[in-house]
Order: C-alpha cells, then sequence, then structure tokens
C-alpha cells in the first residue's frame, strides 16, 4: 500500500510529480493540556494521560502570588524526568515579556540540568517580545552544552497580535537562524482576544471567527502549526465535539484543552477519520492510474478530481500518519 504515496514518481509529458510529501519533522499536538504549575496533584495526573502535550502552566491559571511555587514545582518536576516512556511532550507555559515576571519564569525553569523541550511564549503582541524573549533565553542557556533547539510556542490573542501576526511570524523564522528557539506553533489565545477587543464569548464563538481564521491562515504560510482556543464550558462534552470538529474544518491541527475529560474527544477529532483516510487512499490510487494514462482530470465518486484535490488527500494521508506513528517524539512524515 501507497500510504502518503511514499516514494511514488511517475512523469507526465510536461512535468515530473512526486507523490512524496516534503519530508519535514512533526510532533503531533492535537490535544495541548494546562495543568497549574503549582497544583503538583495535577501536574502528575495531566503527565500520566495519553494526551499529546502537558502544558505546565506559570502564567493564568496560577495566582500571582503562587508564581514562585508554580516555578518550584515544575522545576523539580522537570529535574525527576519523563514519568514513563508515553510521558506525552512536556511544555511549560511561562509569562509574557511584558508581564514583568519573564525573566524570573526563564531564570528558573531554565536553571537545572534538565530542560523543558517546548515553551509557550503568552501575549506575543509585536516581534520585539520575541527578540527579548530569544535574547534573555539565549543569554541564560549559554554554557548549557546543549546544540539542541527549544521548540516556542507563541500565543497570539490581542487585536495587535493579529494585525502583527505575519511580522511576528518572519521574526520568529529569523531569531531561529542564531538564537537557541525553533518556532513551531501558533496557539489561538480567544479568551484574552475577547478581553483585547472587548467583547464576552458566545457559545459558538462568531465574534471570534475573524481572527481564528486569520491565524490558520499565517500559520500555515510560515508553516506552523495552529492550535485551536479553549472550550472553557468543559462539562459539556458535546459543545466541545462541535468545536473540535469546526476547528479541523478550519485547518487548526489541535487544541488547547483544560481538563482531562476533554482529552479523548479533541485527539480523536483532530485525526482524520478512517472514512476519510480509505477516500484519501482510494483518490491517490485513482490519481496515480489517471497521471498515467495522462489525464489531469478525472471523476471519483461522483466528483470532479485534479491536483488540489490530491493535495488534500495527501495531508489527510500525512497527518494520519503522523499521529499514528511511536510515542510522542517527532516523526517523520
Ligand atoms: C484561558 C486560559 O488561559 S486556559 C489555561 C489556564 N487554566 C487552567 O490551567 C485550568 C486547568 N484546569 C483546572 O485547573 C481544573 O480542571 C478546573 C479548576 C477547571 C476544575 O478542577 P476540578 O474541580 O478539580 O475538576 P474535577 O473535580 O472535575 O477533576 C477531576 C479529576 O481531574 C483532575 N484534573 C482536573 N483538571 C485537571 C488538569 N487540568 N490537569 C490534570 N488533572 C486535572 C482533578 O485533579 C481530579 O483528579 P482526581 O480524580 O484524581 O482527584
Ligand atoms: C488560552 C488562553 O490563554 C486564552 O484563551 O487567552
Ligand atoms: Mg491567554
Amino acid at each position: 500500500m501507497n500510504i502518503c504515496g511514499q516514494g511514488s514518481r511517475f512523469t507526465s509529458a510536461r512535468r515530473t510529480f512526486s507523490l512524496l510529501p516534503l519530508v519535514r519533522y512533526y510532533t503531533p499536538r492535537r490535544a495541548v493540556l494546562y495543568a497549574p504549575g503549582d497544583d503538583s496533584k495535577k501536574l502528575h495526573k495531566a503527565l500520566s494521560l495519553n494526551v499529546d502535550c502537558v502544558a505546565m502552566d506559570c502564567e493564568d491559571g496560577v495566582a500571582v502570588n503562587r508564581k514562585d511555587a508554580a516555578r518550584t514545582t515544575i522545576t523539580k518536576l522537570l529535574a525527576k524526568g519523563p514519568v514513563s516512556t508515553q510521558t506525552p511532550e512536556w511544555s511549560v507555559r511561562i509569562n509574557s515579556v511584558d508581564s514583568g515576571l519573564c525573566a524570573d519564569d526563564i531564570s528558573s525553569i531554565f536553571s537545572g540540568s534538565v530542560v523543558p523541550p517546548t515553551v509557550l511564549l503568552p501575549k506575543v503582541d509585536v516581534s520585539e517580545h520575541l527578540v527579548w524573549f530569544a535574547n534573555k533565553l539565549s543569554t541564560h542557556l549559554k554554557g548549557k552544552n546543549s546544540d539542541k533547539k527549544i521548540n516556542l510556542i507563541i500565543y497570539i490573542e490581542s487585536a495587535k497580535a493579529i494585525l502583527n501576526l505575519p511580522a511576528i511570524c518572519r521574526t520568529a523564522k529569523e531569531l531561529s537562524a542564531s538564537k537557541p528557539v525553533e518556532p513551531v506553533a501558533l496557539v489561538f489565545g480567544s479568551d484574552d482576544l475577547c478581553a483585547s477587543i472587548g467583547v464576552t464569548r458566545s457559545e459558538d464563538a462568531t465574534e471570534v471567527m475573524y481572527a481564528r481564521q486569520k491565524l490558520v491562515l499565517v500559520a500555515k504560510a510560515f508553516h506552523l502549526q495552529a492550535i485551536d482556543m479553549v472550550h472553557i464550558n468543559f462539562k459539556d462534552l458535546e459543545s466541545l465535539k462541535k468545536q473540535c470538529q469546526l476547528g479541523a474544518s478550519l485547518g487548526y491541527t489541535g487544541k488547547q484543552i483544560i481538563h482531562p475529560s476533554q482529552v479523548q474527544i479533541v485527539q480523536e477529532l483532530f485525526l482524520p477519520s478512517e472514512k476519510q483516510v480509505i477516500w484519501a487512499q482510494g483518490l491517490v490510487a485513482a490519481f496515480q492510474e489517471h497521471q498515467a494514462a495522462g489525464k489531469g482530470a478525472f471523476v471519483y465518486q461522483g466528483h470532479m478530481i485534479d491536483m488540489p484535490l490530491l493535495r488534500q488527500a495527501q495531508n489527510i494521508l500525512q497527518m494520519s500518519a503522523a499521529a499514528k506513528s511511536s510515542g510522542h517524539d517527532s516523526t517523520k512524515y
């Protein structure tokens, strides 16, 4: 079976096509589960769950007078190392550059011999926030003898950030050439965005739709993952399902969550369904046959198919293969 068209190459009269997707490394982040950094019990529980990524929080899920407790608890956990081979990706959400707390977070969280592989930087409103953060982290990591870059996940959660989005992404990519950070994803911080534009979150989230769509578009233009908004009504799993389906249909690759009960639904709904995979496999096979016969457009299951549809099918197969691949390590797809 030729999943993702791996290795397949065929020639038309004018061009050589490759069904081999661009080779890149991909860490699935379908569900990103927050656990308050000062709550050891929740942290341990989160890390024991079968969830793609745990966000150990120093920011808004932690009271202002508990920031030190959060830093110490997280640092101790990091020092102990993963609890099992199935441990999710460890990430830490530090406080924003503007908060005045970020420097202390960096010195504390990155002080030990074990540092988190992924850092979440909230409230990035302007490129300068990234420059400040990258310089600070770079200085702090000097002498640690690690050439491994820290994955950087950037939060977009204000009107200003939405306006500056392409510039922020460009700066992040440029910084990765000289600083120990690699931008990997954008997070849609819908709740802070609502506060920023002066609205209250509604059930169907229409008030943030423009920003939600813009974020996906820009993330994809810069080859970044797009992680969708939290669903704060965590007891309503039916509305969570609807929001997952909508987010995935907009192009989001994952979702932030706040409670263990949300893990399974989110991780399933940010995975292509079996039906989609069968459709995509059939389409890729039919595409190959028709190309070999010199036909660029053809009919498959009653629909006209040409190159853009092939790419959509490949996306489905790539995402399915990545999420099914072993563990939570980076996987080639
Ligand atoms: C807009 C933003 O910035 S979102 C990010 C910031 N917010 C957060 O981080 C909040 C994270 N979530 C939480 O703190 C909690 O889920 C709350 C406060 C919403 C509800 O907590 P609880 O009242 O304890 O929920 P509940 O009783 O249903 O919990 C059931 C079990 O799941 C555990 N649990 C609940 N939330 C979490 C979590 N986020 N991570 C790990 N475990 C959790 C509880 O400790 C409890 O464990 P137990 O059965 O072993 O005792
Ligand atoms: C998740 C988050 O930080 C927000 O929605 O503001
Ligand atoms: Mg926020």
